[in-house]
């Protein structure tokens, strides 16, 4: 059974999965290597807190907790679970596991919250790769209840078993991969998305605000109800068979990062995080965005829930 979680990286994704997990009733230390990630994430775990109150995730008398250290050997001693969450590089994941192989037991579950580097890879810079797994969280992490389950070749299927069955404990819903792929399901489908709207965009076919209101008020909103399998019966295979026998071969296909992206980062507009990205930013509309975009997102999967009608 995992009670004790130590998460390793702070920046957007640590804080929100570490006051969900505590809901659960597990006690978390996290941990960071900058003490400026440290001082932010208390912040974000207090907004974090007041969004879990409004989805109704109680965690009186469960005994979880949030402990935050900047001393890598506190985060991770007894730890059950070590949910490693640094930037999405192999070898700045791969020096994390290193540097814990000593502090944690044989039985310790090591998960990886990347966003789709291979599993089979992260696990050779491990000695223990059959207590590793992927554990991939949507953003933001305390309000999306689904999380993908990735075994590497050699995770083992106990492994993969008990990382499933915690998800499910915490009342989350896990998402199995029967295979280890590159950038695992979610992201599959989202990074196939991102390709064709940046091209359109860069087409001049589109605005990027059209484009927007196109994707959110249209099959954005309709695929929180309809999955997207379920929808290819609701729209009738033989219209898919007609429109895809002459769109796919016109559909995006660049196997390289597209140029408007790579002027976006030469320019310095990595969005909100630098203040300007596709969109333009000011401090206050920042500050206003994020707890609204968390209002909507729980108002939405309250109704999914059937919680309010
Ligand atoms: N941002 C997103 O929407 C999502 C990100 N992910 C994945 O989660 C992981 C983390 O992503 P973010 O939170 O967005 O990254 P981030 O860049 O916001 O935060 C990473 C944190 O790791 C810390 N860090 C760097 N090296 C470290 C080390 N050696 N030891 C401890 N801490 C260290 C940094 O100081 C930083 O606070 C990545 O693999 C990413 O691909 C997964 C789902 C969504
Ligand atoms: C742009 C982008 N990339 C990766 C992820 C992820 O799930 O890893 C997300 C996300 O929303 O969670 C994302 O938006």
């Amino acid at each position: 059974m995992i009670k004790r979680t130590a998460i390793i990286g702070l920046g957007t994704m640590g804080p929100g999965m570490a006051a969900r997990l505590a809901r659960g009733g597990v006690e978390v230390v996290a941990y960071d290597i900058a003490p400026a990630a440290i001082e932010r994430a208390r912040g974000m775990l207090g907004a974090a807190e007041g969004v879990l109150d409004s989805l109704e995730i109680d965690g009186t008398g469960k005994g979880g907790s949030v402990r935050l250290t900047d001393v890598l050997e506190e985060a991770v001693a007894g730890a059950d679970l070590v949910i490693e969450n640094v930037p999405e590089k192999e070898e700045i994941k791969a020096e994390v596991y290193r540097s814990i192989e000593g502090l944690i037991s044989a039985d310790t579950i090591v998960a990886s919250d990347t966003s789709g580097i291979p599993i089979t890879k992260l696990q050779a810079h491990i000695s223990n790769p059959a207590r590793m797994v992927g554990m991939h969280w949507s953003n933001p992490p305390h309000i999306i209840p689904m999380i993908e389950v990735i075994g590497g070749e050699a995770t083992s299927p106990e492994t993969v078993q008990t990382i499933r069955d915690f998800i499910r404990s915490l009342g989350l819903l896990p998402v199995l991969l029967k295979k280890d792929v590159p950038g695992f399901v979610e992201n599959r489908v989202l990074y196939a998305l991102l390709r064709e709207v940046v091209d359109l965009v860069e087409r001049g076919v589109i605005e990027p605000e059209d484009i927007d209101t196109c994707v959110s008020w249209g099959i954005g909103y309709k695929l929180a109800v309809v999955g997207p399998m379920a929808l290819l019966d609701m729209a009738g295979m033989d219209i898919y068979h007609s429109v895809s026998s002459f769109l796919n071969e016109d559909l995006c296909d660049r196997k390289d990062v597209a140029p408007l992206v790579q002027e976006q980062i030469a320019a310095g507009k990595l969005g909100i995080k630098s203040g300007a990205g596709l969109y333009s930013y000011t401090p206050e509309s920042i500050a206003r965005l994020q707890p609204e975009r968390a209002r909507k997102l729980v108002a939405i999967r309250r109704i999914l829930e059937g919680k309010d009608q």
